[in-house]
């Protein structure tokens, strides 16, 4: 028997299907590289899911070392002092070798703090693209893939026509799509203060014309299913997967299922936009997950996540990361390497979110977003989105009322936030 006890690192996630594959392999990879640590992953549902059950599992003294949190939590977990280890202060303790400049900034500002320390780990990043099934532009006589909103609406109508009846096009994350990335896409702001960044004292203003326009399209079209709405979260996007809705909006992350369950010829293209917005497209902004490194561990723990965190760094590992699972290269170094091996010319569209991103220099409406409560706030506009696609409100109602009941919660969470 060894002389030494294995230190078991826990590590929960919300990967499903080929993001799971990836999550288990690098898993894997790592404890046969060496032998004083083991991580452990274990799946633990959906984003929300996962986020409250670090939350709740750190209150009840049994948190797991690293938490995988959607980017929307981001707010949430800064203000959770004590309940999280800040991952430069983790670096710098353990002395693992760590160069915070070896990241792209557009990733790691989102996941620092305005001095440009790094918080969280950023893992899986990705941005909103169009996903497109080129076999049913081809029977819909659609010789390009759109590029416009307008566009969009058209093509849907000829698919539609052409056979794909109940779901012209449609979206995962049904605010994630239209009112974050819109918003972004098109220079608009989605809250104040750089949309939350520059300060927690933010309030919402997406109940301006161009998202209430959009919206107004989006009830339009879905009485006779031209679009069909598809969720909060991305339990829909197997629709554009089996075929049913041959333009779809979702993560670029999205990848590694397209790649193993589409039976028909596909691509991405980048998100459409309103050709009448001046400025438009801006740039997008990112999603996807970090990593958090739970606070109350012990040193040997400590060291084992910092050498894991490193071990994830590695040039090879994150081309490899990013050419499995279609989430951005998180290094400056992978992504070189990948333009350099050429990669990008056999598949372009593992470029496109990287390519959306970097459109133009970001801007106050553009940096990204930090709502506090933002995962509760996700659920109230959905909410209200649902009730204006049910014919029940008109988008400036429906948008109106998201922004004043998300106001309350963000008011909410700088009294209770300890920061
Ligand atoms: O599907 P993901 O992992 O890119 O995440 C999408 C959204 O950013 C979640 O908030």
């Amino acid at each position: 028997a060894p002389a030494y006890a294995v230190t078991e690192i826990q590590w929960w996630h919300a990967m499903t299907g080929g993001n799971n594959d990836v999550i288990v392999k690098l898993a894997n990879e790592f404890n046969a590289a060496q032998g004083d640590y083991k991580v452990v992953p274990t799946y633990k549902g959906g984003y929300a899911d996962t986020m409250n059950a670090g939350i709740a599992a750190f209150r009840a003294g049994n948190a797991p070392h690293i938490l995988q949190v959607f980017e929307v939590g981001t707010a949430t977990m800064m203000a959770a002092t004590g309940a999280v280890k800040p991952v430069y202060k983790l670096m710098q303790e353990t002395g693992e070798p760590f160069d915070p400049k070896a990241y792209l900034p557009a990733i790691t500002g989102y996941y620092s703090t305005s001095k440009g320390e790094m918080l969280s780990f950023p893992f899986n990043s990705s941005s909103m693209v169009m996903w497109v099934n080129l076999d049913a532009l081809k029977k819909a006589d659609i010789a390009e893939i759109p590029k416009t909103w307008p566009e969009v609406f058209e093509d849907a109508k000829k698919l539609k026509a052409a056979g794909y009846a109940t779901c012209g096009f449609s979206t995962a994350w049904v605010t994630w799509a239209n009112l974050e990335q819109l918003s972004a896409w098109h220079n608009v702001p989605l809250a104040s203060k750089a949309n939350g960044l520059d300060g927690f004292d933010t309030k919402l203003e997406f109940n301006g014309p161009v998202q209430v326009k959009h919206l107004q399209k989006l009830i339009e079209l879905q009485k006779d299913k031209t679009y069909d709405y598809s969720g909060r979260t991305n339990t829909g996007e197997g629709r554009f997967t089996s075929g049913e809705c041959p333009l779809f909006l979702t993560s670029s992350g999205f990848f590694g299922n397209v790649k193993s369950q589409a039976k028909f010829n596909w691509t991405n293209a980048p998100m459409p936009y309103y050709p009448d917005v001046k400025g438009a497209p801006q740039n997008s902004i990112i999603g996807g997950a970090s990593l958090w490194v739970m606070g109350g561990k012990n040193a040997a723990e400590y060291k084992g996540v910092a050498k894991f965190l490193a071990f994830l760094s590695d040039t090879d590992r994150q081309v490899a990361i990013h050419k499995a699972s279609g989430y951005l290269p998180i290094t400056k170094a992978a992504y070189e390497k990948a333009k350099a091996d050429g990669f990008y010319k056999e598949q372009p569209y593992l470029e496109t979110p990287i390519k959306e991103l970097t459109n133009k220099p970001p801007t106050e409406n553009s940096r990204g977003l930090r709502l506090g409560n933002m995962v509760q706030l996700r659920d109230v506009w959905a909410e209200e989105i649902e009730q204006a696609l049910a014919g029940k409100k008109t988008a400036q109602e429906a948008l109106d009322a998201a922004v004043t009941r998300g106001n309350t919660m963000l008011r909410q969470f700088e009294k209770t936030a300890v920061k």
